[in-house]
C-alpha cells in the first residue's frame, strides 16, 4: 500500500535531549490521523520534520511513495505539506489579501489584482473574511480558516492541524470540524494533534500515540477503548480526576464592584473568600477573559476597581497586583507568560527574586532549589532548571508560567485556560497545585473553556454577553452548564 504520508524510523537529538527514537507515521490518503502523546513526546518535533523545517538526523519523509524534497525547496515543501499552528504564523500589521499572497508576488506588486484575487481564494474556501481586514484583527477562528485556506491555496492536500482547538470555544470548534469533515470528503488528508482525546474519537479515523520519544501505538479509533488510548498515552492504568470538598473561609481575597469595560463587560461585581474557586464560563464572546484580564490588573476598566488582599493596586499595572499578593495564568504565553532565553529557574522564581537574595540579588543555588522543587511538583519535563523555557515543548513551557503563579505562595490566583495544551495526565498536577493552594488560604478565579478545569469550582459564574447571568453551585452536569452559557436556558 502506498500512504500519502511516511515519516519512518526518524531520529531527532537536541544536545541531550532525544526528541525522537526511531519514532514515525503513516498515514492513508485521505484520511485524518490522529498523533497524541503526553507533552514533550516528540509530536512537534515530528511536525517540524514534516514540514521540512528541521532535517532528521536519521529516518526518511515520503509523500505519495517518493521521497521528502530538498529541506532549501520551499515551495516543494509547500504544494505537499502545510500547517496549522496553534501560534499564527500570519503577520499581524498585514491584511489577509497581504498575507495570502505577497510571498508569491514578482517584484512588482499588483495591489488590485491581489486583493480580487485574495477574495476570490476566500469565497472558493468559503471563508467570511474581508480580504482588506488587518490580519491582526482576527479572532482565533478566523484567523486558523485564512491559514487552512492559505495551505490550500498552494496545492497542498496534507495539512497538519496542531492543537487547533486549544484556543476555541465550543461552537468555534464544532464549525472546525465542519469544515474538516468537508475537507476529508474533497481528498485532503490530515494529521490532528489534539491533547482533546474525545475529539480525537469525533473526527479522526486512526491514531498514532507517542511516548517518551517513541511511537507506541497506531490503530483505527474504531473500537479503541479510550482507557486503553489513555494508557498508551502515559504507560499507566487511567487516570481521573476527583475535586476535593472543601468550606470557604470569611476572609475576601478578590472583590470587584461594579466592574465594566467598554466592547467586553458590563457592570460586573464578584467576590471570591479565602479557600474558594471560583470559576468563569462562557462562550468567546462573553468577556470573561477581559474580566480576569481586568481582576489580574492586566486591563483598565472604565468603572469600578478591583480589590486584591485587602488592598486596591493601581488598575492596568501588572507588577502592583502581583505585590498585593496575586499570581496570575496569563492566556496567551508567548505574549505575557515567560521569557524563552531565560532559563525554566529565572522564569519561574521571577516573583520570589525579592525574597531569595538581599539587595536584589537572587542566590543561583536557591533559585533552582526552588525551580527543581516545582518542576516535581508540577511534573514538568526538562533537562533541569537551567534549561531554556524556549527550548521545552509547548505544554511543559505552559507549566513553567503555571510554576511563576504559584511560587510566592500567592493570597490570590486568577488563572485563564489553565490547562490548554497540557497533557491528560499532567491536568492532574495542574489542577491538584490550584486546589493546594486553595488549601493553602488562596482564593482563585479559573476561566476556562474546558468544563473539566471547572469542576474544581466550588461554583461557576457564566457569563454571557458582557454580564453574569447565574452563579452555578457545584455539582452540574455539563449538558445544563452548556446550556446557560449558549443562552439556551437562563
Ligand atoms: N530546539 C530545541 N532544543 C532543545 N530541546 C528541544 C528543542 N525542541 C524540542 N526539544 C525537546 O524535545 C522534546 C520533544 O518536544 P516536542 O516539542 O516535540 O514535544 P510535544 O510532544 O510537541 O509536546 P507538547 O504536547 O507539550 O507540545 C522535549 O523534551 C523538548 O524539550
Amino acid at each position: 500500500m502506498i500512504y500519502h504520508v511516511e515519516a519512518l524510523n526518524v531520529v531527532k537529538r537536541f544536545g541531550p535531549t532525544t526528541a525522537l527514537d526511531h519514532a514515525g507515521i503513516t498515514i492513508a490518503e485521505g484520511e485524518t490521523h490522529a498523533l497524541v502523546g503526553r507533552n514533550g513526546a516528540g509530536k512537534s518535533t515530528l511536525v517540524s520534520i514534516l514540514t521540512g523545517l528541521q532535517r532528521p538526523d536519521g529516518g526518511e519523509v515520503r509523500f505519495a511513495g517518493r521521497p521528502a524534497p530538498a529541506l532549501a525547496d520551499r515551495d516543494a515543501w509547500r504544494r505537499r505539506v502545510a500547517c496549522v499552528y496553534q501560534k499564527s504564523t500570519i503577520i499581524p500589521a498585514l491584511t489577509v489579501a497581504e498575507n495570502l499572497f505577497l510571498n508569491r508576488q514578482g517584484r512588482w506588486i499588483d495591489w488590485r489584482g491581489l486583493r480580487a484575487r485574495a477574495r476570490d481564494l476566500l469565497a472558493t474556501y468559503e471563508v467570511d473574511v474581508d480580504a482588506e481586514t488587518l490580519a491582526g484583527d482576527l479572532g482565533v477562528e478566523q484567523r486558523q480558516l485564512v491559514e487552512i485556506a492559505r495551505a490550500l491555496s498552494f496545492g497542498a492536500t496534507f495539512i497538519i492541524l496542531d492543537e487547533p482547538t486549544a484556543r476555541l470555544d465550543g461552537p468555534a470548534i464544532e464549525r472546525l470540524f465542519t469544515r474538516m469533515r468537508a475537507l476529508r470528503e474533497q481528498g485532503v488528508t490530515m494529521m490532528y494533534i489534539s491533547h482533546h482525546l474525545d475529539e480525537v474519537y469525533e473526527i479522526c479515523q486512526s491514531v498514532t500515540v507517542f511516548r517518551d520519544a517513541r511511537q507506541v501505538m497506531t490503530r483505527p479509533v474504531a473500537g479503541l477503548p479510550h482507557d486503553e488510548l489513555v494508557s498508551a498515552m502515559t504507560g499507566e492504568a487511567a487516570v481521573h480526576y476527583e475535586a476535593r470538598p472543601r468550606t470557604p473561609g470569611q476572609n475576601i481575597v478578590i472583590k470587584a464592584e461594579n466592574l465594566s469595560l467598554s466592547g467586553r463587560f458590563h457592570d460586573v461585581g464578584l467576590t471570591v473568600r479565602s479557600g474558594e474557586v471560583v470559576g468563569l464560563a462562557g462562550s468567546a464572546s462573553s468577556g470573561k477573559v477581559g474580566l480576569a484580564e481586568t481582576l489580574a490588573g492586566l486591563r483598565r476598566p472604565d468603572t469600578g476597581r478591583v480589590e486584591v488582599n485587602g488592598s486596591h493596586p493601581r488598575s492596568g499595572d501588572v507588577p502592583a497586583f502581583l505585590a498585593a499578593g496575586l499570581g496570575f495564568v496569563p492566556e496567551d504565553r508567548h505574549r505575557e507568560g515567560f521569557v524563552p532565553l531565560l532559563s525554566v529557574a529565572e522564569n519561574a522564581t521571577v516573583p520570589i527574586a525579592r525574597r531569595l537574595g538581599r539587595f536584589g540579588t537572587v542566590s543561583p543555588a536557591r533559585r533552582r532549589a526552588e525551580a527543581a522543587h516545582l518542576i516535581r511538583t508540577l511534573d514538568i519535563k526538562t533537562e533541569g532548571p537551567d534549561q531554556p523555557v524556549g527550548d521545552l515543548s509547548g505544554g511543559n513551557a505552559q507549566k513553567v508560567v503555571f510554576a511563576r503563579a504559584l511560587v510566592d505562595d500567592p493570597k490570590a490566583l486568577v488563572v485563564i485556560n489553565p490547562t490548554a495544551g497540557v497533557d491528560v495526565k499532567s491536568k492532574l498536577a495542574l489542577l491538584g497545585a490550584v486546589e493546594d493552594a486553595v488549601e493553602r488560604g488562596a482564593g482563585a478565579v479559573v476561566v476556562s473553556d474546558e468544563l473539566d478545569d471547572l469542576r474544581i469550582c466550588d461554583r461557576v459564574l457564566v457569563m454571557y454577553h458582557g454580564r453574569i447571568v447565574r452563579d452555578v453551585p457545584r455539582g452540574w452536569t455539563d449538558h445544563e452548564l452548556v446550556a446557560v452559557m449558549e443562552g439556551i436556558e437562563q
